[in-house]
């Protein structure tokens, strides 16, 4: 807080008479607007010398003390003359425009305000604008000059650096020494955004478009490399839309007759469906689809394949790519495979809800959740299934429960979606998202049946009450769906999608059965309930507190770096360098940043690791709670600590090389690994998600690299490789379509 004490001046040169044995009167000055965020700064100018004897120019700056209060203190002696004084707005290191408060100066007797606190209103524009309007609040206490003493030292010395570190513990809103003028930037931040890589988070796309494609629709799905679905779980490389495959000729096409296949695998009819589906394999062969449906996918067989896709073996690339998770999820995954049943070692979260309820983005998040702390997860979406084999020109008749042609067409699809996602975890694969309305009981029912001996199934429902989120919810179905890509009508789309969702909401059977997870008006995050039934195990519990702590608010994280460290330059790993100048200079300009970026925020908190260098980088940034998270911390480097990666690879070459060639699992002698990192940064990653407000996180390399890959849904592998470049923010817009990402570099 700005202070300001009556220097010993000669009472009769300044009026201010210092009263001989009393106390002083410790005065603070408060101004609030929580609304209004302007460039204009508080201040206060007046009679005396010290607030610039009515020159606007040497007003004194109120500090924030808060996102929207704004304070000033000082000390004088209780019986002072009388302090002539008025507040006034202008930008912080400029003198124009400077706006001086509506009405007569204000007068501060004896620490007390001559008549009442009244506003302070300022007119920055035209006399017909609406002018600011502040509340001023007043407050003046007597302190004796020793406890005046006392609590000077003692703010001193809670603020001394802490033994370990050398830097304050706690930093909340300290203001700093210097000017910006080297940390000033342009007004308009656009200026600094620079391209995200090709890569980036992908939330503009349509979030069923990124789920699992049909295994009938890959080409190539025998070929040797075709574990084409890379391991992080979304399909990549040569698989191809259904327009584009070709049959190939050394397939041969098998559609197997209805009343062989029935009674030699054991399948069973589901009741409402003609398909079947696959069930326990049969010496070698797979159960195989009947089909009595529309354009029935074709099974295929290939001459030259030993074996059909589902007993594929991910090649040991693939299999090395996804590392068992690490720490307390690897062991409680390995207690479950002890003790737990063979269909429990398999999840499945079956989605169950109305239309526009938030069901594939809660997938979406969930699927990110648990692939980034190790568990093969892929998202299997019904609506892309659909689209796939039946187009996207469904009216809302092809979605009644009483079109049975439709039904048989939408079960047909869930089935061959389940289908293929057992298949998958025969393969490997651990958790399978299956997103759709999954509305009734027979639909439910048969997704049960097929999941028997395969995999354990928990219902997921997502129920929403509050009219207003699914309006936002249809409006954006209408804007992003496939399904009205083509519809150039908004209004019809919308009509159409109603009348589909009526539909829905007739033959709708809420889920009564086996294990469910219920949640409820959950979506904004703020109240809501979720109700359990019948969940027990490591991983379901994991699932349910992920799902307790997040919500679809919309609201940005800065992801950044420290500021260049002087181990940077030096190119020494690990240690607790304070910043180099150039990191200085970056601590300035990303206070600036934050002020402008932030100031329309009633909230916001900084985020530091307890490393120096992160702390001091978020020294200039005020206004806002900062928190130093010890889990924040950089990668430990163990033995290796402050060496650089020419001395390790010259001395300790055998560390170096195995460093290099799985980076990812690779744990430095008495240090950590990639993996380790990810495992403590876990609640990080659950408080990111509960936050509704923005968080500035200031941290390190590895860190980042590994938050980064949540919100981006990176392969682990990938994860130590992604570029995080000094003196650059990454803006995570966290929000109902998924998650979309912004760069700005504020210096080389
Ligand atoms: O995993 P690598 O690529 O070594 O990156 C981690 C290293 O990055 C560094 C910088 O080299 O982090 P930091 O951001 O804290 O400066 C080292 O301290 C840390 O060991």
């Amino acid at each position: 807080m700005g202070t300001i004490s009556s220097k010993n001046q000669d009472s009769s040169s300044n009026g201010l008479r210092h009263a001989a044995g009393d106390g002083v009167l410790y005065v603070s000055l408060k101004m609030e607007n929580p609304k209004i965020a302007s460039d204009l700064i508080p201040h206060v100018f007046g009679s005396l010398p010290i607030i610039g004897s009515w020159d606007s120019s040497k007003a004194l700056s109120m500090q924030r003390e808060s996102a929207s209060m704004w304070e000033l203190s000082f000390i004088v002696p209780p019986n002072h003359e009388t302090l002539d004084f008025k507040f006034l707005l202008k930008p912080k290191s400029s003198g124009e425009p400077c706006v001086e408060e509506e009405g007569p100066n204000r007068l501060l007797t004896g620490g007390s305000l001559e008549g009442d606190a009244r506003n302070a209103l300022f007119r920055t524009g035209g006399a017909d604008e609406e002018a600011l309007e502040y509340r001023v609040f007043i407050k003046a206490d007597i302190v004796s000059p020793f406890d005046l003493a006392a609590s000077w030292r003692a703010y001193q010395e809670n603020l001394k650096p802490s033994t370990v570190r050398g830097i304050p513990d706690v930093s909340i809103n300290s203001t700093p020494e210097t000017e910006f003028e080297v940390g000033s930037l342009e007004l308009d931040l656009e200026h600094y955004v620079v391209p995200a890589p090709a890569s980036a988070c992908s939330g503009a796309v349509y979030a069923a478009n990124l789920t699992e494609t049909p295994r009938y629709l890959r080409s190539g799905i025998f070929s040797k490399g075709d574990a084409s679905s890379s391991s992080h779980g979304s399909s990549k490389g040569n698989v191809l839309s259904a327009e584009h495959v070709a049959p190939r000729k050394d397939i041969e096409v098998i559609v197997p007759d209805h009343s062989k296949v029935f009674s030699a695998s054991g399948m069973v009819e589901s009741k409402s469906v003609s398909t079947f589906s696959q069930l326990q394999k049969q010496d070698g062969q797979r159960g195989l689809f009947v089909d009595r449906g529309v354009g029935s996918p074709r099974l295929v067989k290939s001459a030259s394949a030993s074996a059909f896709p589902n007993d594929l073996k991910l090649d040991t690339e693939e299999k090395k790519a996804m590392p068992a998770a690490a720490g307390a999820v690897q062991a409680a995954a390995i207690a479950d495979r002890m003790h737990g049943p063979k269909e429990d070692r398999k999840l499945a979260i079956v989605l169950v809800g109305l239309p526009a309820r938030g069901k594939t983005f809660t997938a979406a998040k969930l699927t990110r959740y648990l692939r980034w702390l190790g568990h093969e997860t892929k998202h299997f979406n019904v609506g892309k299934y659909r689209r796939l084999k039946h187009g996207t020109n469904q009216s809302a008749d092809f979605f009644r429960a009483d079109n049975p042609e439709g039904l048989e067409a939408r079960n047909e699809v869930a089935a061959l979606a389940m289908d293929d996602m057992l298949s998958w975890m025969q393969e490997g694969g651990q958790v399978g998202i299956f997103d759709a309305t999954n509305s009734s009981k027979t639909r439910r029912n048969m997704l049960m049946k097929m999941a028997e001996g395969n995999c354990k199934i928990i219902f997921l429902e997502t129920i929403c009450n509050d009219v207003s989120i699914i309006e936002r919810n249809i409006r954006l179905k209408i804007q992003q769906s496939p399904d009205y890509a083509e519809q150039p009508d908004f209004e019809a789309g919308l009509e159409d999608f109603k009348t589909r969702l009526a539909n829905y909401e007739k033959a709708y059977e809420p889920v009564e059965e086996g294990s469910y997870i219920k949640m409820i008006d959950m979506a904004s995050g703020q109240g809501g309930q979720i109700q359990v039934n019948n969940i027990s195990g490591y991983l379901p519990g994991r699932i349910v507190f992920f799902l307790v702590n997040t919500h679809l608010t919309p609201r940005p994280i800065l992801l950044t770096r420290h500021g260049e460290s002087r181990d940077n330059v030096r190119g020494r790993i690990g240690g607790d360098a304070a910043l180099s100048e150039a990191g200085e200079v970056y601590a300035k300009k990303l206070a600036n940043f934050v002020e402008k970026r932030l100031k329309f925020e009633k909230t916001a908190s900084i985020w530091t690791s307890t490393l120096q260098r992160t702390i001091l980088t978020a020294s200039p940034i005020v206004g806002f709670p900062k928190i130093q998270w010890r889990a924040l911390e950089e990668i430990n480097a163990g033995v290796c600590d402050g060496m650089s990666y020419e001395e390790i690879r010259k001395n300790m070459p055998e560390e170096y090389e195995s460093r290099k060639k799985d980076k990812l699992r690779y744990r430095y002698p008495r240090g950590e690994s990639y993996l380790d990192v990810i495992q403590r940064l876990e609640p990080v990653i659950i408080e990111l998600e509960r936050q509704r407000a923005p968080v500035v996180v200031i941290s390190h390399q590895a860190v980042l690299r590994a938050l980064y890959a949540y919100f981006a849904d990176k392969p682990l592998i990938e994860i130590p490789h992604i570029e995080v470049p000094l003196h650059t923010i990454i803006e995570i817009q966290m929000g109902v379509t998924g998650v979309q990402e912004k760069r700005y570099k504020l210096m080389d």
